[in-house]
């Protein structure tokens, strides 16, 4: 329209011819506005739906993947990959899809426009437009490289930095915190370097692009100002060229460009997003799951809590050696027994195994007479309680430790509990309710008592897991946590792996292990 209106006004009409093609280019403009913020806002909201999907996967397949799992990622990279690397999907999705998409669209429509006018200006732009996607594919197989070695890194720093951060204490105390800050700058300044390898890459990406597309418009220039000036007289169908034509020509070559210049602009974040998608697949891949998995199941409670196990088989891995051999265990209603044997002798297995935290290679468990499998694991596991060795308190207020979120547990239920293990005088009026990060602000015996009362606020599980939860407390605090745990658990299935002679002689039965675990006495 402006060429048609520049050309009408060089044959001799006046302004009001422009009235029309002004219009037709204000509207054209201002439509073009609002679909580019449209547009934008739509690839905002489906990318972000995108990633949420990606996150929600990963998260899944995180929290599906077994305690036993030695493989499972750090912590602090799981955190860095799903909490700031996934970011870089967005732009990926909202930014460089879209971008590719016009970028294979549009020079295509301008070629096609420009074609039946002058068959040179066709040439010029089938000449340099090829050489953009041939360099840009260049630079980004390097780049795609240089953004997963980067996030490598960061994922790589993060884990590492949480992991000293939790160790601190541990650090200090060997002298070992100069050491360990000297790793931290050398793993930063090994980030910073990754993060300028990609950076030089993006940058580059746009100079090409800008050079070449600079090239196609100065040569479309030449040959349209010398065609008018009637120095050529070649390149059109039927004719010369006319100021309408070139003035055509001319607009629409950096309009050709134009989408293959966003794409440059946006070329570095399809490889920060490729290889961010790639991270998050990674991290949702499973090698050793938990039997079942869905919280959604009903409890499975058909008949009396009991636990049977017959020639159980586990080790960790298929080329390491059986760390649970031919195991049989029985438990009867009601039973309180302790499982005793040497560190090593797969106690915590054994436990985990019952709860079905990870799948058994041979043999049988049964619990109240309903096989363990991964259509049973989820409805059996709503029977079972489970206190550790250290279990973890959450930075936050006593009563939502307690609660941890579950529905129909009031304040009134809470401090029930906390009087039934003889919590009620620590936490007092006086003392802030507020436990710090990791049960800060609570000695290890008060943190087993909280374990405690999360499980009697609970719905009542009549299968109690309780792994050494007597261990490292002096005898008076083992004796109250045992008084805890013995009224916890009557009229329930009580099996407590321990070390500690004084709780296993108040429990029902000992069956001793020996490593790798058989029993060898009752
Ligand atoms: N995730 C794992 N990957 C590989 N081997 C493991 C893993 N967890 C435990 N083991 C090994 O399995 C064996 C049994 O470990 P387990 O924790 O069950 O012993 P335990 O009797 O509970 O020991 P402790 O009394 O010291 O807690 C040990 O030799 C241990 O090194």
């Amino acid at each position: 329209m402006l060429a048609v209106g520049v050309g009408a006004i060089s044959e001799g009409g006046g302004v009001s011819d422009l009235t029309i093609p002004a219009a037709i280019v204000l509207g054209l403009g201002i439509l073009r506005a609002a679909l580019d913020a449209a547009g934008g806002r739509l690839a905002f909201q489906a990318a972000r739906r995108e990633l949420t999907a990606h996150r929600s996967a990963a998260t899944a397949a995180l929290a599906l993947r077994s305690p036993l799992d030695s493989a499972r990622p750090a912590s602090g990279l799981a955190a860095s990959m799903l909490g700031e690397q996934a970011e870089a999907i967005v732009p990926y999705l909202q930014r460089f899809r879209p971008a590719r998409l016009k970028a294979s669209v549009v020079p295509l429509v301008m070629f096609v426009c420009i074609l039946p006018i002058s068959w040179v200006a066709a040439v010029i732009l089938a000449l340099c437009a090829p050489l953009i996607p041939i360099f840009m594919a260049l630079i980004g197989w390097r780049a795609k490289a240089a953004s997963e070695k980067q996030l490598a890194e960061t994922g790589g720093i993060n884990a590492f930095l949480l992991d000293r951060l939790r160790g601190l204490a541990t650090i200090r105390a060997l002298g070992a915190v100069d050491a360990t800050a000297l790793r931290l700058r050398g793993d930063a300044e090994s980030l910073r370097v990754r993060t300028m390898a990609v950076l030089r890459i993006a940058f580059l990406s746009s100079a090409v692009l800008e050079f070449f597309s600079a090239l196609g418009v100065a040569a479309m220039a030449v040959y349209v100002g010398f065609s008018l000036l009637g120095s050529i007289d070649i390149g059109t169908w039927d004719g010369r060229l006319t100021l309408t034509q070139g003035l055509f020509i001319l607009l629409l070559a950096p309009a050709f460009f134009e989408p293959l210049r966003e794409l440059s602009a946006v070329w570095h974040d399809r490889a920060a997003g490729e290889a961010a998608l790639a991270a998050l697949k990674d991290l949702a891949s499973s090698q050793q799951t938990i039997l079942g998995g869905s919280d959604a199941k009903p409890c499975i409670s058909t008949g009396p809590a009991s636990v049977e196990i017959q020639g159980l088989v586990f080790r960790h891995g298929a080329e390491r050696r059986a760390v649970i051999d031919h195991f049989d265990l029985s438990v009867a209603p009601g039973e309180h027994i302790a499982l005793w044997g040497a560190s090593g002798s797969g106690k915590t297995t054994i436990l985990s195994l019952i709860a079905g935290l990870a799948p058994h290679e041979a043999g049988v468990i049964r619990v109240g007479g309903i096989p363990l499998r991964d259509d049973t694991a989820d409805g059996l596991r709503r029977r079972m309680a489970w206190i550790g060795q250290s279990p973890h308190v959450f930075a936050g207020s006593v009563i939502g430790n307690i609660a941890l979120g579950r529905t129909g547990i009031d304040g009134h239920a809470v401090a029930n509990a906390l009087r039934n293990v003889a919590l009620d005088e620590v936490f007092t009026a006086e003392r802030v309710a507020a436990v710090g990060e990791g049960g800060l602000g609570l000695s290890g015996g008060e943190a087993l008592r909280l374990a405690l009362a999360r499980m009697m606020v609970g719905e009542h599980a009549d299968i109690i897991l309780a792994d050494e939860p007597t261990a490292h407390l002096d005898a008076q605090t083992a004796a109250a946590v045992t008084d805890a745990l013995l009224a916890l658990a009557k009229g329930r299935v009580l099996i407590v792996a321990t070390h500690d002679p004084v709780l296993a002689g108040r429990l029902g039965r000992v069956v001793r292990l020996e490593a790798p675990a058989r029993r060898v006495a009752a």
